[in-house]
């Protein structure tokens, strides 16, 4: 059978098995049902949809699928955090009541430095104030039901609120009296079953170790995940904090501070873009916590709207809403009124997370090369700087989707996306960048720089003219002056190529039988084989010394000689279940949770072929 279709499903499959957070966007419609049926059955999941996402954080019935169905009545994150209905108006002269509306907001002003910002003394806890600790008794309550809470007894675990290839997550509570009790209300936690891991590193991770195959699939990958973590999380405002490691005789623990928001993929899919100040608002933390990455010698390389968290501030609703040309009114919805250092569209402070393909380039404290005996060759920086620089890229691709709503490269065809990839073969497209400012194209032009020599490094990203300038400064002014509304009368949206309409169909739900999910099914998709390419372009641009120097390999027997850069690319695709001529962009497109077990069932495959090959 063709992979693809076993992949996505085929004909009239629905899928309705597979099910994940991930998954609640992604129901289909199945042919044989009337329009009509069709119609009033996706009015209703869009308005279901629209309500899960006011909070950034989907959620669904469904969610228990991976890992055996737990019956728990679930709880939306941040539920009580964020509303949409709230209506406070900006008015001439009107005051923002900045500090009643963060709740947890240590975003960035303009004036703030970086340093400033990742000062090492600076102390990152979410006090408990008001919330008794829960204590042992709790836990025979409903989240007994978890499997994963049998083996763990400091925390307790309240909801499911995330879910990986290889992990669930929980919002949970530490329990009884303790250090973390006292200075933590809740937490995150990521929890790894040891027998969804593979004992030994595999195949798949030789080649250059540039996939995701890396992620995740072994002991060592977990508590180098876990250790990396730890190194960078102490004293970055905009990394999420690590808190606790455990191990049991079933599960990894990974305890994490809680970002109530969830993620800001999920908030670009329900604004279908974000203005340009919003835009900056984020990306600036986000360059915040790569340059204190960066810094201490740690290269993400994983960088993507998913991998971004965010603490939710109360949504203001815009008295004088701005649509772009190219909106549908009746479907943009408003971002709400932005305020400089604290944030609009319910987002507030933005936290970089997910360190499972990171990778330490040099050790902080002598600049060293890991793996490497101490030496500062010309090469050697140069390698550092190529390594790093993957980290500008994937900003340059948030930064690019944010301000218009989907990625920067895209192609039906695997091989040709790939191609436009390691090319940097984008565009602005007309009509949804027509609006964006020349500061914003330049930002973005200066990250999607194919060398990695000319692209922006952390530094001048964070330099950036247009990335300081905030416009609400401006639009205060300019608003003072006249109280004419500023939404534009819709013009029509431009004929577009074949391309562009594909484009609009995917990403702006011009199609009505496209809901969210494939959509957003895709753009992830997007994201994880641009930042595969990447990596693999990187990879290709190291001396072969730094390649010796298992900057990229895994596996320190690996001899230079063996890393092609053809077996690494046809990995690459592999692990994503993508390597096939045709890019799946079918309304029965499979979830993501399915495709990861795919994924693992591959790893499996290797691991044998391996041992047989031996
Ligand atoms: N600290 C946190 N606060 C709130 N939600 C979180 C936190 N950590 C993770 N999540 C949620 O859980 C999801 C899965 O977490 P994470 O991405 O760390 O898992 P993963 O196993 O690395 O996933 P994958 O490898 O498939 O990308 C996240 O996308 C997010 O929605």
């Amino acid at each position: 059978m063709n992979k693809l279709k076993a992949i996505f499903g085929g004909g009239n499959n629905n899928n309705s098995s597979g099910n994940s957070k991930k998954q609640s966007h992604s129901k289909t419609v199945g042919t044989s049902e009337t329009n009509r049926d069709k119609n009033t059955k996706m009015a209703s999941m869009e308005s279901k949809l629209r309500n899960l996402t006011v909070s950034g954080s989907p959620r669904s019935a469904e969610m228990d699928y991976a890992f055996g169905g737990d019956a728990v009545p679930r709880q939306q994150v941040g539920d009580d955090s964020v509303r949409v209905d709230e209506q406070v108006f900006l008015d001439e002269g009107g005051e923002f009541p900045a500090e009643q509306l963060v709740e947890n907001s240590g975003s960035f002003s303009s004036s703030m430095s970086v340093s400033s910002a990742c000062s090492s003394d600076m102390i990152l806890s979410d006090e408990a104030t008001d919330d008794v600790p829960i204590t042992e008794t709790a836990i025979n309550g409903p989240s007994s039901f978890f499997n994963e809470q049998e083996e763990i007894t400091d925390y307790f675990l309240v909801d499911k609120i995330g879910e990986g290839a290889f992990s669930r997550v929980f919002r949970a509570k530490p329990v009884g009296d303790s250090f973390l009790a006292k200075n933590y209300k809740e937490v995150a936690i990521k929890v790894i079953k040891k027998d969804h891991l593979t004992p030994v590193a595999t195949a798949t991770t030789a080649a250059g170790g540039a996939g995701n195959t890396e992620k995740l699939s072994t002991k060592e990958q977990v508590l180098k995940e876990v250790t990396l973590h730890k190194i960078v999380s102490g004293n970055c405002p905009n990394v999420v904090k690590f808190i606790d490691f455990k191990e049991t005789r079933s599960y990894y623990y990974i305890v994490q501070e809680l970002l109530k928001g969830g993620e800001i993929f999920n908030v670009i899919v329900k604004f279908t873009y974000f203005s340009e100040d919003l835009s900056r608002h984020i990306i600036r933390q986000l360059g915040v916590a790569v340059k204190h990455l960066h810094s201490i010698g740690i290269v993400h390389r994983d960088i993507k709207p998913e991998n971004l968290l965010y603490e939710p501030i109360k949504y203001i609703a815009n008295p004088h809403p701005k649509l772009r040309e190219s909106d549908d009114p009746n479907t943009k919805l408003d971002e709400g009124v932005f305020i400089l250092g604290v944030g609009s569209g319910g987002i507030g402070t933005v936290k970089l997370t997910d360190f499972g393909l990171s990778k330490q380039i040099y050790h902080d404290n002598t600049k060293t090369p890991c793996g490497t005996v101490g030496y500062t060759a010309p090469e050697v920086v140069k390698d550092e700087r190529y390594s790093m620089q993957v980290d500008l890229w994937g900003i340059g691709c948030v930064l690019y989707t944010m301000l218009c709503g989907f990625p920067p490269f895209y192609d039906d065809k695997i091989d040709v996306l790939t191609e436009k990839i390691s090319r940097g073969e984008y565009t602005f497209l007309s009509p949804w960048w027509d609006e964006i400012s020349d500061g914003a194209k330049n930002c973005v032009r200066n990250l999607l720089e194919v060398n990695p020599e000319k692209r922006y490094d952390i530094d001048e990203f964070l330099a950036d003219p247009w990335l300081n300038k905030y416009d609400s400064e401006v639009n205060l002014k300019s608003r003072k002056k006249s109280r004419v509304p500023v939404v534009p009368e819709r013009s029509k949206i431009r004929k577009s190529s074949t391309h562009k309409k594909k484009m609009m169909q995917m990403f702006r739900n011009e199609d009505p039988s496209i809901l969210y999910s494939p959509a957003a099914v895709v753009m992830r998709d997007a994201f994880d084989v641009s930042n595969a390419v990447q990596r693999i372009e990187e990879a290709k641009k190291l001396s072969p010394r730094a390649r010796h120097a298992n900057l990229y390999s895994l596996n320190e027997e690996e001899d230079e000689e063996g890393l092609d850069d053809k077996m690494q690319f046809n990995e690459e695709l592999e692990s994503h279940n993508l390597n096939e001529q045709n890019f799946p962009l079918s309304l029965n497109a499979s979830t993501i949770v399915q495709r990861r077990k795919e994924k693992q069932g591959k790893l499996m495959d290797n691991m044998v072929a391996e041992v047989v090959s031996v």
